[in-house]
């Protein structure tokens, strides 16, 4: 086995962005169709700022062999559509047993995670906030405050994504929204579609 060389990076808050990244990959607001609940404030917002950046990635990846990892940055909008705060696509690892960490640097945010079999759990992130997601739970990012939400992540580099996990169900169970304070609260996804448990079962035998 080849040695790789030591790596080092610097979390640059007032970019976002993780500085001597290998990667970077953005996300524009047309890329986000879809994910919102209310089709017509997406639509007002793409007509206006549909090019522009909703969230950005940049890691850190020396390569992608089983027991590696990856260590990156992402920055993402304070805004709502709606009532729906700002929030990445979202996916399953496409090894689902493969987990995953993220630490707060800062703006505040909430990791919306969600099992296969549709249980919805929440953690709230703020600066020093360190938050395990844990292997098989489908998870994205939502920034439910006013300032860019700037987080750093870690996760074995073989993990790779899977987003159609959560497109084929009609999107997350949960909708992270205004809370009509200033704060945010999950709602029902009226147009969730449950998981057949064959799926399910499927994916929890994924272990390797
Ligand atoms: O892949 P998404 O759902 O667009 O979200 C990006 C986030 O998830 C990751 O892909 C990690 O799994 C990171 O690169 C980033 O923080
Ligand atoms: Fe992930």
């Amino acid at each position: 086995m080849a040695l790789f060389e030591p790596g080092v990076g610097y979390v640059d808050i007032s970019s976002g962005q993780l500085k001597g990244a290998t990667n970077r990959y953005v996300k524009t607001f047309n890329d986000l169709e879809g994910l919102y609940g209310d089709t017509a404030a997406f639509q007002a917002l793409a007509s206006r700022h549909g090019n522009e950046v909703a969230y950005e990635v940049t890691d850190y990846k020396a390569s992608s062999n089983p027991g590696d990892i990856i260590i990156g940055v992402t920055r993402m909008e304070p805004g709502k559509v709606g009532d729906e705060y700002y929030m990445t696509r979202g996916h399953i690892h496409a090894r689902p047993n493969r987990p995953e960490m993220y630490y707060g640097e800062s703006g505040l945010g909430v990791m919306l995670l969600e099992s296969p079999d549709g249980q919805v759990r929440t953690i709230e992130i703020g600066p020093r906030t360190m938050c395990y997601v844990p292997p098989f739970w489908i998870h994205r990012s939502v920034n439910v405050g006013r300032e860019p939400l700037v987080m750093t992540f870690s996760y074995p580099a073989d993990s790779g994504q899977d987003y159609d996990i959560i497109a084929k169900a009609g999107g997350m169970r949960s909708r992270i929204v205004d809370d009509g304070e200033g704060g945010w609260k999950a709602i029902d996804n009226t147009g969730y579609r449950a998981r057949p448990q064959t799926l399910v079962d499927s994916i929890m035998a994924m272990v390797d």
